[in-house]
């Protein structure tokens, strides 16, 4: 499931966020790219371990943290430091897939990949989240402070800027459920149940909902 979550940041958040980044000192995203990916990454990264970057993460951590329908659809058991991206006229990243596996002593599987857009979309050209879907390449461009999560699993792109800047953070989650159509039945039934409770309340349809959705998350669950 590819999900757009808007308003993930307050307009508190991002205002604190750019005004961060100015001046902040940026170097050239290969340096945490995989050995292929590498070849086709034309950025520029946060530096990670600037005061900037950890204010910045500390942000986004709690936007995460707060926001339901993230929690609901993505069930997060790890969430890597989210990297802060930059590209401007020219830069791009081209086709690739994500590492499977990330960190150095304690390893995350990526299950979930996400962009949290930070640029008005209107302040730069260019600049889509392309996702290779079965549909075929499905272009994303979303408001500052909204993201889109995606499964890991697809081949992806970042379009050429060809005008202004385009600011991102992205990162990474290890989810409780692994597999992304279990996942997502999950967040169905889950959506269902909550739905059902608000209309009826605590009824025997929605006890049995419950029970359901608890076994099934029994039985996926990978903690
Ligand atoms: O900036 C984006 O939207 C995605 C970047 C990306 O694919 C990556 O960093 O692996
Ligand atoms: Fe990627």
């Amino acid at each position: 499931m590819i999900l757009c979550i808007d308003n993930v940041l307050t307009s508190g958040d991002l205002k604190q966020i750019q005004l961060s980044l100015e001046g902040a000192e940026f170097v050239d995203g290969k340096l945490t790219a995989g050995a292929y990916a590498k070849t086709v990454k034309e950025n520029c990264q946060l530096k990670g371990d600037s005061n900037v970057a950890k204010e910045i993460r500390a942000i986004i951590n709690l936007a995460l943290k707060r926001n339901s329908l993230f929690q609901a659809a993505v069930r997060p058991k790890i969430i890597r430091p989210p990297l802060i991206s930059r590209y401007e006229a020219g830069m791009f990243y081209g086709s690739h897939t994500d590492n499977a596996l990330m960190g150095d002593d304690v390893l995350t599987r990526s299950d979930v990949s996400l962009t949290l857009f930070l640029s008005n979309p209107d302040t730069y050209s260019g600049g889509e989240l392309v996702i290779d879907t079965s549909l075929g390449e499905q272009f994303f461009k979303l408001a500052a402070g909204s993201m889109i999560v995606y499964p890991s699993t697809f081949l992806h792109r970042v379009a050429e800027v060809t005008e202004g800047v385009r600011l991102a953070a992205v990162t990474w989650v290890q989810s409780v459920v692994r597999d992304a159509h279990e996942r997502e039945m999950l967040f169905e039934l889950d959506t269902v149940r909550r739905a059902i409770f608000e209309q009826y309340n605590k009824t025997v349809e929605f006890d049995l909902l419950c029970k359901l959705h608890a076994n099934l998350l029994r039985k996926w669950a990978d903690v």
